[in-house]
């Protein structure tokens, strides 16, 4: 199942489905000698191909059909996720790229539909709500525009509550951001224009500066020129130990080592909120990508909390039910917003 990978410490896997049979493959330290990086075999195309879930058994093979039995939609269960949430206090985490918005060949264009903003919104009025994503947390509050919302941007490590809210952040004053890689911002900044400078002979490669992280998009680059490519940011990356990089779809993300990432960042703000040790609390979170794995093992080691994976086919996740897009989150939120309005209006009833 498991080959050996192109970067240093990195498995690739020859089944979509062995992607997440190891932590391995996400943590990629940089820094092995030349010797490292097996160009043989070209087994590091099959990593960053690996990457786009397009590869994976779809709905209606055998394989899918055993995953769902493990992964029900949330949607299509929905009266198992409101008996968990019955007299709870549902606090919801939202990643963004391919959750609220749909994957896009123009990271600078995946925007999220006025829809799906309203149904976040409605969600935030009814819950306390919080978007992870890998994105800064300008980038991605400028696509969302939701001031209420809780957001952690760069996987969590740039955090900071609504300006207007009467939540109530117990860690202080909300509005100032927590920032557990803050020192390594000149170092991230440098190796951005390290990477800007290496990759701009290869077509479609594009380095996006996510604050605390970044990212190099292959999406749009011919697989022929993947070697070179994945040549470029190892070769950067040698000569930054305390960098590490992950993948997600099509894109090789660089970030301090740090023991900080999504999950890490849920923690946080469960424990701002005041909800840290509280049974009462359910938290959901909705994410498409590796780097949402983190949270879900949170919530899965907790044995609190319901994860929802977005996806049309079969992955393993630590996450208990799952979402086919976008448009079955809005759904799934819309939902969530009518169940409780219909359980506000029972409860006065009584
Ligand atoms: O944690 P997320 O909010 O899911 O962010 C993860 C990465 O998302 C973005 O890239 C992905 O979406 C792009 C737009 O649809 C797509 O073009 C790209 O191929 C995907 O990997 C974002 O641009 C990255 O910086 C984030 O790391």
């Amino acid at each position: 199942m498991m080959r050996k990978g192109i970067w240093p410490n990195v498995a690739v896997f020859s089944s979509p489905l062995s992607w997440f049979r190891s932590k391995k493959f996400q943590r990629i330290e940089p820094g092995g000698g030349e010797g490292d990086f097996v160009v043989k075999n070209h087994a590091w195309v099959d990593s960053m191909r690996d990457s786009s879930p397009t590869r994976v058994s779809l709905p209606g093979t055998g394989e899918h059909n055993s995953w769902i039995v493990h992964h029900p939609s949330a949607l299509k269960t929905f009266e198992l996720v409101t008996n968990a949430a019955k007299g709870k206090e549902i606090v919801i985490f939202l990643d963004y790229d391919g959750t609220l918005s749909p994957i896009v060949e123009d990271p600078d264009r995946a925007f999220i539909s006025s829809q799906m903003r309203e149904a976040v919104k409605e969600a935030a009025r009814h819950f306390p709500t919080a978007i992870i994503s890998g994105r800064s947390r300008d980038k991605v509050y400028d696509f969302v525009k939701l001031p209420e919302l809780y957001y952690a941007g760069s996987h969590g490590m740039d955090i900071r509550g609504p300006s207007k809210s009467q939540l109530k952040c117990k860690k202080g004053d909300e509005r100032v951001p927590f920032q557990p890689a803050s020192e390594f911002l000149p170092m991230i900044n440098e190796v951005y224009r390290a990477l800007l400078n290496r990759t701009k002979s290869i077509p479609g490669a594009k380095v996006e500066n996510n604050k605390f992280c970044l990212s190099v998009h292959y999406r749009n680059v011919d697989e022929k020129r993947w070697a070179a490519l994945a040549e470029q940011v190892r070769s950067v990356l040698s000569e930054y130990p305390k960098l590490k990089l992950t993948q997600g779809r099509k894109v090789l993300e660089i970030r301090p080592i740090i023991n900080w990432d999504k999950g890490k960042a849920l923690e946080y703000l469960l424990e701002s909120l005041g909800y840290a040790n509280d049974s009462n609390v359910l938290p959901i979170y909705i994410g498409d990508d590796r780097t949402d794995e983190d949270a879900f093992k949170v919530l899965r080691d907790r044995g609190r909390g319901i994860g929802i994976l977005v996806s049309k086919v079969a992955k393993e996740t630590c996450a208990s039910y799952s979402l086919q897009d976008p448009p079955e989150v809005m759904s799934f939120l819309m939902r969530m917003v009518e169940w409780k309005r219909h359980t506000s209006r029972a409860r006065h009833r009584l």
